[in-house]
């Protein structure tokens, strides 16, 4: 597995400190850290990857900050001219070698809390949601406007088109889960909502580049046992979120990686027995003491955690460890 994380497009402590805990794989996600640019063209790709590898980091997926806006998701006047930018986008990449491209199918709202100075372990700040609270405010327009049919149709649409390019290039997709994963969100539909919905979703094009990003966060909220869903996903599982919740869609908080309800270790254990390779990144960790909370779930202190934690699981999980244990040897 790859172990990474979201660092910025451009190089400053964080590039540093990943490095010097040993981890070597970035996700570019501009839309949490960097300048929101959604980059689709080679020239200026090329620049952000070789700008990380120069730096001895390895970009292992584009996520979020890509060119796929409510244009598409809403099959508003010029998709068909987004789609096919996305398709360069895809090719573009292909030919940088890098091969997992994250996107989400929230139409209206990007992903959504309610409280981002929820109080943690020792006054950490976590995010939390409450579903009560966030349908008293005003729904986006597009609400009125669109149904469930019609964001099933559209990202029918969207992937018929897209995988055979994904294909071609060599680049995996991951589907993110609507966050929260409700059935709407102040009236604005919602459909990447549970395993069933993802069973729809890879029927579309059965294909291994048609894939998911397993954010384990969402599908605990959703109530899936984290391990027999990975099983059951397997080889459709292209990029993981490793993050945990309490609660259910319509009420949950954000927890310490070490402290939710998931038992973390038997979902690294299902990633080794499914055979992923691909890149594993933590999510939302809580701002720590001297952090100023202004990227809520990504700051750094709490990522250097969470990172220590999924290395600690990765290597008392990796089977050619045995070899390699002193307690092994002297047995
Ligand atoms: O986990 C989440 O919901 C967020 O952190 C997003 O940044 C998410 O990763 C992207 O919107 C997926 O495209």
């Amino acid at each position: 597995m790859q172990l990474s994380l979201v660092l910025p497009p451009t190089p400053d402590e964080r590039w540093d400190k990943a490095k010097q805990i040993g981890v070597e794989n970035a996700v570019y996600h501009s839309l949490e850290l960097g300048n929101g640019r959604r980059p689709s063209k080679y020239d200026e790709l090329l620049r952000i990857v070789n700008r990380y590898r120069d730096h001895g980091i390895e970009p292992a997926a584009f996520e979020g900050s890509v060119p796929l806006t409510d244009t598409t998701r809403l099959a508003k006047e010029g998709r068909d001219a987004e789609i096919d930018e996305f398709c360069r986008f895809l090719r573009n990449l292909g030919e940088l070698d890098v091969n997992v491209v994250c996107y989400d199918w929230m139409a209206g709202l990007r992903w959504a809390r309610t409280s981002i100075t929820t109080p943690s372990r020792g006054n950490s700040l976590t995010t939390s949601y409450s579903d009560k609270q966030m349908r008293r405010g005003p729904p986006p327009a597009v609400a009125r406007s669109t149904t469930a049919d019609d964001l099933w149709e559209n990202l029918e649409y969207f992937l018929e088109r897209v995988v055979p390019v994904a294909e071609e290039a060599g680049v995996k997709l991951g589907l993110h889960p609507d966050d929260p994963p409700t059935g709407d969100v102040r009236g604005m539909p919602r459909i990447i909502n549970s395993p069933e919905a993802y069973k729809r979703v890879l029927n579309i094009v059965d294909s291994q580049y048609n894939g998911i990003t397993f954010c384990q966060g969402n599908f605990s909220a959703m109530g899936a046992d984290i391990p027999s869903t990975i099983r059951q996903f397997a080889d459709r599982i292209n990029f993981v979120h490793f993050r945990d919740v309490e609660g259910d869609p319509d009420s949950f908080t954000e927890m310490w990686h070490d402290d939710g309800p998931t038992d973390m270790a038997a979902a690294i254990e299902a990633y080794r027995d499914i055979g992923f390779d691909g890149p594993i990144r933590p999510d939302h960790v809580p701002t720590m003491a001297g952090e100023d909370n202004s990227t809520p779930g990504y700051h750094l202190s709490g990522k250097l955690f969470a990172s220590g934690y999924i290395r600690g699981l990765l290597d008392a999980t990796d089977p050619s460890a045995d070899e390699r244990s002193p307690v092994a040897e002297s047995k």
